[in-house]
């Protein structure tokens, strides 16, 4: 049970709903209940009885709600007045929201529901309730100033699980655990399941390391080289689920590349309309991106992606030992994620990210370790804030409107090419200067990747029809500067074969 202390206005029954939201657990706030129970207004049980018969109801009030079904409980400003009511909430964690009484005024101010305001000596209460606030807080939160979701998402980061980043969007709160040579924990750190469903590919070394150390009744279907976001392995994975059974609270374990990670997700996204699922990243895309933030999907044969969903799984283990350009034949697509993900988060981190450069080229695990933990943090908050691509969550699309299209020739590096293109494209446009283009270029080449190649406007209008972002022609994540994406940027044909141009001769 989480239980919410502070006094009035500290924003307990705000920040409680809010946060029992991002928890999937039921909200009750005490003073709700109460009325509940005497069918009438908290301040009416003031007026007609008196402040102490309404301190008599609250006590047995906050003594079943805490002894009931697990919740997220927001209490009155005075409940923890009483020595019993203190001691029923010792076996609770009881998070105390800290405001100042100026705030804790201002936000009242004109407040005709709470009788206690109009109470003479109000900021000795508000100083002595403090003292007792703090003395019973398991944690303490500093409100002032913050916005209740900000607050919210703090309390989140430090009542759950202190192990890994927190990624925390409306439809589910997890960690990634990002951690060289953790793979034989994988199974330990498994929520408590009746079955798992493991999908891997037949020759990753990694579902050796990972199926001992499994706990429950281990499925495992091992898929073959080559492309899994069909229809038809999806097909024999629903197939397979279906035989042995498969519950929404068991298991689907994703361990692999993107591909595998996709489809897996995908079948856990829609089997049973939704079934628990983990992930085990185990190529530098996975590690960087797409391991996190619940955006799973197949390909069609007219294009990628085309079905999806966004299903949040319960954790991701990230291991970048064993994550090589040797053993990765997509590393230089996963490094140019990296770049991608530095780009949108700010000046700071791209820096940090090419000062890291030769010894991730030289295969060190703890720089490759660094540069992934690092990528996560960004998707980690981006995805937090917007998981269905309102707003942040757009901008790790940077570079992808033109590697997509490119990916339908022969290139090298697809999204080194788009983050490139996409440089030129907002320098024609005036969005971005030289130096923008520069740091573009200096990023992308500090990890060997290709950063000119020719391509025909022409090749590519066909293929930007089916893009998500095509709104009355193509849309695009465009940068005024490391840290500055904007997204939803349309461009005249002139520029964009202006920017192609540049492309071609790497200028
Ligand atoms: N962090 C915050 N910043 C500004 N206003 C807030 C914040 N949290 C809550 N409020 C506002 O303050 C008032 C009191 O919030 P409420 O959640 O009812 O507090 P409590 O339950 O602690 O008395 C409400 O009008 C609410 O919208
Ligand atoms: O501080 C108090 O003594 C009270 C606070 C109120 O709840 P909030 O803290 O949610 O405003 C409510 O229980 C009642 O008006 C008494
Ligand atoms: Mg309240």
């Amino acid at each position: 049970m989480i239980v919410l202390v502070g006094f009035m206005g500290a924003g307990k029954t705000t920040v409680g709903r809010l946060l029992a939201d991002r928890l999937g657990l039921p909200f009750v706030d005490t003073d709700l209940v109460i009325e509940d129970r005497e069918r009438r207004t908290v301040p009416d049980i003031f007026a007609a009885d008196g402040e102490q018969a309404f301190r008599d109801v609250e006590q047995a009030v906050v003594a079943d709600v805490v002894a009931g079904p697990e919740a997220v409980v927001s209490l009155g400003g005075g409940a923890c007045g009483r020595a019993a009511t203190r001691e029923v909430l010792r076996a609770h964690t009881v998070v105390h929201l800290d405001v100042s009484f100026e705030q804790a005024k201002a936000r009242t101010a004109g407040d005709t529901y709470r009788p206690m305001l109009h109470r003479p000596g109000l900021a000795e209460l508000h100083a002595s309730r403090r003292v007792v606030f703090e003395d019973i807080a398991d944690l303490s939160v500093r409100t002032d100033g913050r916005r209740a979701e900000t607050i919210a998402l703090e309390v989140l980061d430090r009542v759950t699980d202190q192990d890994g980043v927190l990624v925390a969007p409306p439809g589910g709160t997890y960690r990634v655990h990002v951690r060289a040579g953790s793979l034989a924990d994988v199974g330990p750190q498994l929520p408590a399941t009746g079955k798992v469903l493991v999908v891997g590919r037949a020759a990753d070394p990694s579902l050796a390391r990972i199926l001992p150390g499994l706990r429950a009744q281990a499925h495992v279907v091992e898929l073959p080289e080559g492309p899994v976001k069909t229809l038809d392995v999806y097909g024999r994975l629903a197939l397979h689920a279906a035989e042995i059974a498969l519950h929404p609270d068991d298991l689907v374990l994703a361990v692999g590349d993107e591909a595998v990670v996709d489809v897996a997700g995908f079948l856990a996204a829609t089997y049973n309309r939704g079934v628990r699922w983990a992930v085990v990243p185990r190529s530098l895309e996975g590690l960087v991106d797409s391991s996190l933030g619940g955006k799973v999907a197949l390909d069609l044969p007219q294009a990628r992606n085309l079905l999806g969903a966004v299903h949040q799984p319960v954790a991701v283990f990230s291991d970048p030992q064993g994550v090589s350009a040797d053993t990765d034949p997509r590393f230089g697509a996963g490094l140019a994620e990296a770049v991608k993900t530095a780009l949108v988060a700010d000046p700071s981190d791209l820096e940090l990210l090419v000062a890291g450069a030769p010894a991730v080229l030289a295969g060190d695990v703890e720089a490759i370790s660094a540069l992934v933990r690092r990528a996560v943090v960004t998707k980690a908050r981006i995805v937090t804030a917007d998981e269905r691509e309102a707003a942040g969550r757009l901008h790790l699309n940077y570079g992808h409107t033109f590697s997509h299209a490119f990916e339908q020739f022969d290139v090298e590096n697809p999204l080194s090419l788009g983050l490139m293109a996409a440089a030129h494209l907002a320098r024609r446009l005036g969005l971005l200067d030289d130096a923008g283009v520069g740091a573009h270029r200096d990023a992308l080449r500090a990890f060997g990747l290709v950063t000119a190649h020719r391509f025909r406007l022409s090749e590519l209008q066909p293929f930007w029809l089916r893009d998500k972002k095509f709104k009355d022609g193509v849309r695009f994540v465009l940068l005024h500067g490391p840290g500055r994406p904007e997204a939803g940027v349309p461009a005249t044909d002139d520029a964009l074969t202006g920017a192609l141009e540049d492309l071609a001769e790497d200028r």
